[in-house]
């Protein structure tokens, strides 16, 4: 058995006999066999591992300035039962966004204290069921979401512990769409502005109602570079600071989200959390010193630096077409058809995003060939790989493994084209058990009530 490089495979990804893969000592022709494809196969040890691995690193760190570190598995990322109760397990909380994915953590028997509520656009019943949940913290979105969160607390006859988030004008991340602590978007409250001192005050004279347990910022996604981190951690604390001197409250937390990045491919340096993790610290503790003020608690909200790089995506291969493409220079591209595509991963036609695939169900001596690996949709931009080179001989029944999927790929997946949404499959020391199943046809017939 030959072990495949970490860096983009799960652990336990190793090649057997004739070059079948094996994730987490299962073949990947039985993973296809006997749950279908396309199939998304998440190694539990791998995710529980990165968990466990950034909790640690983060409580270390900060212990060794006298704080602490919550972190908040962003459920965004990938929720279902099984992966809620794994990042409990783990020593994790749980980040959520929505009523449907508060009703999971509540199948999972997540405590509410546990958990979070964000949301831009927050409905009053999930303010409601937060606050009946008992949430650990709602992060407040805008100035109109104190008062209501108030008059629900009030309602509730219950004072609710809030963070507000703010935007610190820090713009980082792999895209335009998925960075979001700019000023020009819908996330949060500007401290250029002045509404997130405005949103503060207001929680602080709503006080019978919330309890005002800090600030937060997620200033985008799939962050590589470290810096944009700090940079905006030093601005929070200096909000910190300013509220104190301006209202004489020491807001006891802050939360500086999440955008860990990972590797998609060989060619991306995924972050390091514990360098990350030291420099943070090390930045609030003086930051704290120079403003004299206590270090707070810190919390974290990783989502895809936690379930990216545990999951590839099975695919069968279908129509393997030659194409004589001319930009200039006369070539032939193949076309290899995959079974699923665009809905279940849409990060390539969204972001531009990149990935990888190599022959999952066996070896090939042939040589490459410049393929183009597209799914099954009616769309043109319907493109998981643009170019890739694959053996010569790929053809119709072969398996494609396509990995660092667990991360906004089944959690975004659609029924474009009225397709089923696939299963989700964890492996784990040789044994494999559906964690999500397959959608049927009877499903998608569900929501059609008729003329
Ligand atoms: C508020 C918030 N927290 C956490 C996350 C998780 O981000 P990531 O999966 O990049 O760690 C997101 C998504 O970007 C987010 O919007
Ligand atoms: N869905 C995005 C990231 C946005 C995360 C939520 N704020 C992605 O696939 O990269």
């Amino acid at each position: 058995m030959t072990a495949l490089v970490a860096r983009v495979w799960p652990r336990e990804t190793t090649l057997g006999d004739g070059g079948a893969l094996h994730l987490g000592g299962q073949d990947v022709r039985d993973l296809a066999q006997n749950f279908g494809t396309p199939l998304f196969v998440v190694n539990e040890d791998d995710f529980r591992a990165r968990a466990r691995s950034l909790r640690e690193v983060f409580q270390s760190a900060f212990a060794d300035i006298g704080s602490d570190v919550d972190v908040y598995y962003a459920g965004k990322s990938f929720l279902c039962t099984a992966v809620a109760q794994w990042v409990i397990a783990e020593g994790l909380r749980l980040d959520t966004c929505t009523g449907g994915e508060m009703a999971v953590a509540r199948r999972a028997g997540v405590p509410g204290p546990k958990m979070g509520l964000h949301g831009n656009n927050k409905s009053d019943r999930e303010i409601a069921t937060a606050i009946e949940m008992k949430v650990g913290r709602i992060v407040i979105d805008s100035l109109a979401e104190v008062g209501r969160v108030a008059a629900a607390a009030r309602a509730a006859g219950r004072r609710v512990p809030v963070m507000v988030r703010v935007t610190t004008g820090v713009h980082a991340g792999g895209h335009e769409f998925i960075s979001t602590a700019h000023e020009d978007q819908k996330f949060g409250l500007s401290l250029a502005d002045g509404s997130a001192l405005k949103a503060v005050e207001l929680v602080l004279g709503n006080g019978d109602d919330l309890e005002l347990l800090g600030i937060h910022t997620h200033i985008g996604s799939q962050i590589q570079d470290p810096t944009a981190f700090v940079v905006s951690a030093r601005k929070l604390l200096a909000f910190r600071a300013l509220v104190r001197d301006r209202t004489g409250f020491v807001m006891p937390e802050v939360d500086l989200g999440g955008g860990f990045g990972i590797a998609y491919t060989k060619a991306d340096e995924p972050i390091d959390s514990a360098a990350l993790a030291r420099e943070l610290a090390q930045a609030i503790d003086d930051e704290c010193s120079a403003t004299e003020i206590t270090v707070p608690r810190i919390s974290i909200e990783p989502g895809r630096a936690i379930a990216g790089p545990s999951t590839v995506t099975l695919y069968s291969v279908g129509v393997v077409k030659p194409v004589t493409v001319d930009d200039g220079d006369v070539k032939v591209r193949t076309y290899v058809s995959v079974d699923g595509g665009m809905s279940d991963n849409i990060r390539p036609a969204l972001y531009g995003a990149e990935y990888t695939a190599r022959l999952a169900n066996r070896d090939s001596s042939k040589v490459k060939i410049r393929c183009r690996v597209v799914g099954k949709h009616c769309e043109s931009g319907d493109i998981v790989i643009p170019d890739i080179d694959l053996p010569a001989d790929i053809a119709p029944g072969d398996l494609l493994a396509v990995p660092a999927t667990g991360a906004y790929g089944r959690s975004m997946a659609s029924n474009y084209n009225l397709i089923e949404r696939p299963a989700v499959v964890a492996v784990r020391g040789g044994a494999a058990r559906v964690i999500v199943r397959r959608e049927t046809e009877d499903d998608l017939l569900a929501t059609d009530v008729g003329a």
